[in-house]
């Protein structure tokens, strides 16, 4: 069911970096293709963007080796295009950027496979307000926990010898304060010649990206890029870890009942 969006919404096109190997989650497959509910991840999510009226293109960055993808409806859906996953999440956003490149959209959303769970309200509110204040932002969540930095060096072998306990973890350092601290989410919503030329700008004479590069908010901050982070719905939490699927499956499932 397509969702009417406001008039004043550009048209965008959206980037899905599908092309991780979920070293993390440890499966048989990569995450983006664990079923939830009867569906991928990457069709829960790329769903999500199609039935958004003001989007134009997915453009969705594949592994070179996918077997998967072919397999799947949304690969024959008109507005979903594929391009080459790179080495990195990085890479893999900007060959994505790359096709979107001159075709006359101003907006591009970058948006993660494994986060199926965001809330399309969201989304649209994402949008509207780089439209509105004309600056890059992204989705994110205030740090709610007390948070601690640990110690550079793990424990010496003579403090293991000394406790003769077989200690886990690392050394807490000190405590930083969680003011103006945030969790960073997706959809990234960026200016697509300034995403464009800061990951030109930080990409090498051997074409690799600067490795500070995590997302495409750290790559427009490293250019000197405004960009601006709004609070999503903690349920847009990123597919990582096993019990991520336990955690995602429960909020689609709290979707569903709710429409
Ligand atoms: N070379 C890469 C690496 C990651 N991604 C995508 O970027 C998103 C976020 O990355 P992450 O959660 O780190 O996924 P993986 O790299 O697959 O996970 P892991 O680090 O556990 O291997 C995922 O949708 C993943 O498919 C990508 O398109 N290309
Ligand atoms: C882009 C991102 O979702 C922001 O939190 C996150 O950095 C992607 O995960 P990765 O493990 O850093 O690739």
């Amino acid at each position: 069911m397509s969702q009417k969006t406001d008039s004043i919404l550009p048209n965008v096109i959206v980037a899905i970096p599908a092309a991780g190997v979920g070293s993390r989650m440890g499966a048989s497959q990569p995450k983006q293709y664990l079923s939830l509910l009867g569906q991928t991840v990457l069709e829960h999510t790329v769903n999500k963007f199609l039935s958004l009226d003001c989007v134009q293109n997915v453009v969705i960055a594949i592994s070179k080796t996918d077997p998967y993808f072919n397999q799947l409806p949304i690969a024959s859906h008109p507005k979903v295009v594929v391009v080459d996953g790179g080495k990195e999440r990085a890479d893999s956003v900007a060959n994505a950027v790359n096709w979107a490149k001159g075709k006359g959209n101003d907006w591009i959303l970058v948006h993660d496979a494994a986060r199926p769970c965001v809330d399309k309200r969201d989304v649209l509110n994402l949008i509207k307000q780089a439209q509105t204040s004309q600056r890059n932002a992204i989705l994110g969540m205030p740090v709610k926990d007390t948070m601690k930095r640990t110690k550079k060096h793990a424990y010496s072998q003579d403090f293991i010898q000394s406790t003769g306990a077989s200690v886990a973890g690392e050394q807490i350092d000190h405590t930083v304060s969680r003011n103006q601290l945030w969790h960073a989410f997706t959809p990234q919503c960026c200016k697509l010649s300034e995403l464009s030329s800061a990951l030109t700008e930080l990409t090498n004479d051997k074409g690799q990206l600067d490795g500070r590069v995590t997302d495409e908010a750290s790559a427009l901050e490293l250019c000197g890029f405004d960009v601006d982070i709004i609070e999503s719905s903690p349920k847009n939490i990123k597919i990582t870890v096993p019990d991520d699927l336990l955690l995602a499956e429960f909020y689609l499932k709290s979707e569903n009942n709710e429409h």
